[in-house]
């Protein structure tokens, strides 16, 4: 068995007196692909947030590659924050830099590389991503879908050894969807970063990861492989997996009073 790169122990959050998290149990071996699904409220970018040490839990650890981090110095906590890549749901790129000068803003900020270095990282990045040839653009002038590889390649500019995707595939049309979840796990398997991925998206999720932890209330209702997931007879995840409205997760607000009561009916 390899070893685990991200740890949570008896992990418990709250937001004050308000519990997101608890009991959380789970390990990502180094390399794997993870990703957390789970209802609309459930703790999913809480969970990523606390991987990058942005919050640390009440109770319980999050290690990385072995160590808490909640005992990281300032320095050690900026340095981990140097290997991890993060891409956020839009993934925004400063519109007013071309695609070049953003996927060379990370390697121009973090490294003292001569530039004749960083034109041929950051061609080889959008290489990886199949976009060499629009560095000279500016972000207004790419699609969504573009633009969200531009972003990717900004993110694997410094070959982080982990990379956290927050719903990476939100309002993307399904074409670019499967560019990108093929492009995630392309990124995964190149760098060999542990990757762990936030999103909605069951289908994707499925067919890219190699676990999957799913999210209920702020507990972990299920963590496994997509083929024991699929297998799994859960109303929760039967209701995620088939996308229906009603089901544990109610549709409607649990209402104090009926419909003929506020109707006088
Ligand atoms: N900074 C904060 N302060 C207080 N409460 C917060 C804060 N951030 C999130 N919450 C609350 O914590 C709960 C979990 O939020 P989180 O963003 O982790 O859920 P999520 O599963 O990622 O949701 P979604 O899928 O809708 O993005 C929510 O009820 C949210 O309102």
């Amino acid at each position: 068995m390899s070893t685990p790169f991200i740890e949570m122990k008896d992990v418990a959050f709250a937001y004050g007196e308000r519990p997101i998290l608890s009991n959380i149990n789970f390990h990502v071996e180094q390399g794997r692909f993870a990703a957390i699904m789970g209802g609309s409220g459930s703790g999913k970018t809480t969970l990523l947030r606390l991987i990058t040490g942005q919050i640390h839990p009440q109770q319980g650890e999050v290690r990385v590659n072995g160590r808490n981090l909640a005992a990281f110095s300032r320095e050690e906590l900026h340095e981990h924050r140097r290997h991890m890549g993060v891409l956020f749901q839009f993934g925004a790129l400063f519109t007013d830099l071309s695609v070049f000068d953003n996927v060379a803003f990370p390697l121009r900020e973090h490294t003292r590389l001569p530039e004749d270095m960083i034109r041929d990282l950051v061609l080889l990045k959008l290489n990886a991503v199949g976009l060499r040839g629009v560095e000279s653009l500016m972000p207004a002038e790419l699609s969504g879908g573009m633009a969200r590889r531009v972003a990717l390649a900004r993110t694997i500019a410094l070959d982080p050894e982990l990379m956290l995707y927050d719903e990476p595939f939100t309002g993307l049309d399904p074409i670019s969807l499967g560019v990108i979840a093929s492009l995630v796990r392309r990124v995964n398997k190149a760098l060999r970063a542990t990757s762990v991925m936030v999103t909605h998206d069951i289908t994707q999720s499925l067919e890219i990861a190699d676990q999957v932890i799913f999210l209920a209330h702020g507990e972990i209702l299920f963590s496994g492989s997509p083929t024991e997931m699929r297998q799994l007879d859960s109303p929760w995840i039967n209701q995620f997996i088939h996308g229906k409205a009603d089901g544990p997760v109610a549709f409607r607000y649990p209402a104090a009073t009926t419909l003929q009561q506020d109707l006088h009916l």
